[in-house]
């Protein structure tokens, strides 16, 4: 697509000969407003070479560049020169760019097949999957289709935590109180409520603790019984998880968790010691940090059993070896921001440089508004409850607002759904926030429903107006304000896209598709649209078509759906 910021480096550079292009380009800015131009550049960084006082120099050069088809103005303000983009240019560019492209629009293939692993969601087996994974979850998925888009190849990791001292706890508990059939009808509850117990009780009997800790001993040695029970418990888990997965639409590429490295953790113990970067201390093995301004990382326990830090060494190790990837990434919650530097500054210290290349991915915590959520079993509120719950209330407010509606199940699963990945990317990750039901559902405001509600409203629009994307367009109709908007945000897409995966932040095209729908709605409120003077209809239409087409992409980006009628 024509890139009108191209364009003015490019003009720039005709008059300009003592800057190159790429330092032309990193001086254009975006004035604060369009009254004062698209694009702005100060010829301060001129000066010199021309002897004279910037505003000079901006002024003497204005008339130079004459006429020219990408803007329809080029001012001096001062040391500034302003750059208006020509109107009729800029949506004939974007719209053709949307009509051939379609669900491709804003897609580039600038990874170039380079591998980005994506990990996420990696829950605990055999504790809840609550509330405060969902952000892993929505976020990795996320990303992972933004990467995806951008033409990455892209590998989705769950990081099941399905090894460590709770399986001992839980290995005994089961052994002690437990009932495979009682279980098996209620996994995840059941195995919660042998985990709170043993917990409970070893607070009284110090002597559970050891009793844990030579189960999962055991389990790491291979003992049958063990290694049996642990995969039962895994499987049972795994099946409950996948609910939650089928719900919110997300697959994994792999399921390696942290058992897959049981036995590759020996090799780096090796190579740890080989490297003198171990210290003994009270028969456990550690790596000293202190110079790094960190505690030191446990590897081994004294009595060799091996720690949560030693099997991400393990695990970045295989991923290095298996996938070779351009970049390693981890969305786990900033709580462990000590653990992820901690464990990537080992693998530095090993001699190994693509340890830059793993990157943590934090974010903050979601908390719950008073009273908002109801709560079974304790305190815990499990993420497949809020997600029925959400489609539940959204079937409600269907029933109210489009009884009529047809397959209205399947639309507010979608619709209650989405509310709640939505409000989970509105926020720039590391916010903590609060999560509020009036606010996730409401089909008003900065919301979920509300992007969705305005696609959905586009799609009976072109319907009723009969659109058909073969039809030539007169993009010089396109010229209100109201239009321009639009145009301005579609045409702005691809960057966006571009810029939440530089960031790693879903949130920018959040934000970007509320824009647009905001900017539709205005649109749609002050332009008639289905009218008689049939060139115009057909420009508007094929507008329509274009906000339709990028909120539909931005919230597939976005891991939502776009239902076509709500
Ligand atoms: N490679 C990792 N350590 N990933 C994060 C795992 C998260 C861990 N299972 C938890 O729920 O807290």
């Amino acid at each position: 697509m024509l890139n009108f910021r191209e364009e003015v480096t490019k003009l720039i550079k005709s008059e300009v000969d003592v800057l190159t292009e790429e330092e032309i380009s990193a001086l254009i800015e975006v004035p604060p407003s369009y009254d004062m131009g698209d694009y702005a550049f100060p010829v301060f960084r001129l000066a010199k070479a021309f002897k004279k006082a910037p505003p000079m120099i901006a002024e003497e050069l204005v008339p130079k560049f004459g006429d020219n088809e990408y803007f329809e103005r080029i001012e001096n303000k001062g040391p500034y020169l302003n750059f208006f983009i020509n109107k009729g240019k800029l949506t004939e560019v974007t719209l053709n760019e949307v009509k051939g492209k379609q669900a491709k629009y804003g897609s580039s293939d600038m990874g170039n097949g380079k591998t980005v692993i994506v990990e996420y969601s990696s829950p605990n087996i055999a504790k809840p999957f609550h509330i405060g994974h969902i952000r892993t979850t929505v976020i990795g998925n996320s990303l992972y289709k933004i990467y995806t888009f951008l033409g990455f190849d892209t590998i989705a990791i769950n990081h099941l935590g399905d090894y460590g001292t709770q399986f001992g706890m839980l290995i005994s508990a089961y052994k002690k109180w437990g009932d495979k059939a009682v279980i098996e009808s209620d996994p995840i509850n059941e195995l919660l409520k042998l985990y709170v117990r043993f917990n409970a009780e070893a607070e009284e009997h110090e002597e559970l603790r050891n009793e844990a800790r030579y189960w999962f001993k055991e389990l790491e040695d291979g003992n049958k019984e063990a290694v049996e029970l642990w995969q039962w418990i895994r499987e049972i888990s795994l099946k409950e998880f996948n609910k939650v997965y089928d719900m919110l639409n997300i697959k994994f590429d792999s399921y390696a968790g942290e058992s897959f490295y049981s036995d590759k953790m020996p090799a780096v113990i090796e190579e740890l010691k080989e490297k003198n970067l171990l210290k003994e201390s009270d028969g456990a093995f550690l790596v000293d940090l202190e110079e790094h301004g960190m505690p030191p990382a446990l590897i081994m326990k004294s009595d060799g059993s091996t720690l949560y830090t030693t099997r991400d060494i393990a695990a970045a190790f295989y991923r290095k070896k298996n996938y070779d990837f351009y970049k390693n990434i981890y969305v786990v919650a900033s709580q462990q921001n000590l653990h992820f530097k901690a464990w990537m500054k080992v693998i530095e210290l090993m001699g190994y440089e693509w340890a830059n290349d793993c990157v943590h991915i934090p974010f903050g915590m979601v908390s719950l508004e008073e009273g908002t959520l109801s709560t079974r079993k304790g305190r815990v509120v499990f993420l497949e409850d809020v997600l029925n719950t959400a489609v539940k209330n959204t079937l409600n407010i269907i029933n109210e607002r489009n009884p009529n509606l047809e397959n209205k199940e399947e639309v507010a699963k979608q619709v209650g759904i989405g509310a709640v990945v939505f409000q989970e990317l509105f926020n720039q990750r590391i916010k903590d926030y609060v999560f509020s039901w009036d606010r996730t559902l409401s089909f008003e405001g900065e919301t979920g429903p509300y992007v969705q509600y305005t696609h959905a409203r586009i799609s009976s629009l072109l319907e009723r107006g009969k659109f058909n994307i073969e039809d030539n367009v007169n993009y010089n109709l396109l010229n209100t304000e109201e239009e321009i908007n639009i145009t301005r945000l579609l045409y702005d897409f691809p960057k966006i896209v571009v810029d939440s995966m530089e960031k790693n932040e879903p949130y920018f095209i959040t934000r970007h598709i509320v824009e647009i729908a905001k900017a539709y709605n205005k649109f749609y409120n002050s332009c008639p649209i289905i009218t008689d003077d049939i060139e115009l209809k057909k420009a508007r239409l094929m507008l329509s078509f274009g906000a339709k087409t990028v909120i539909k992409t931005g919230l597939e980006l976005l891991g939502m759906e776009a239902p076509e009628r709500m």
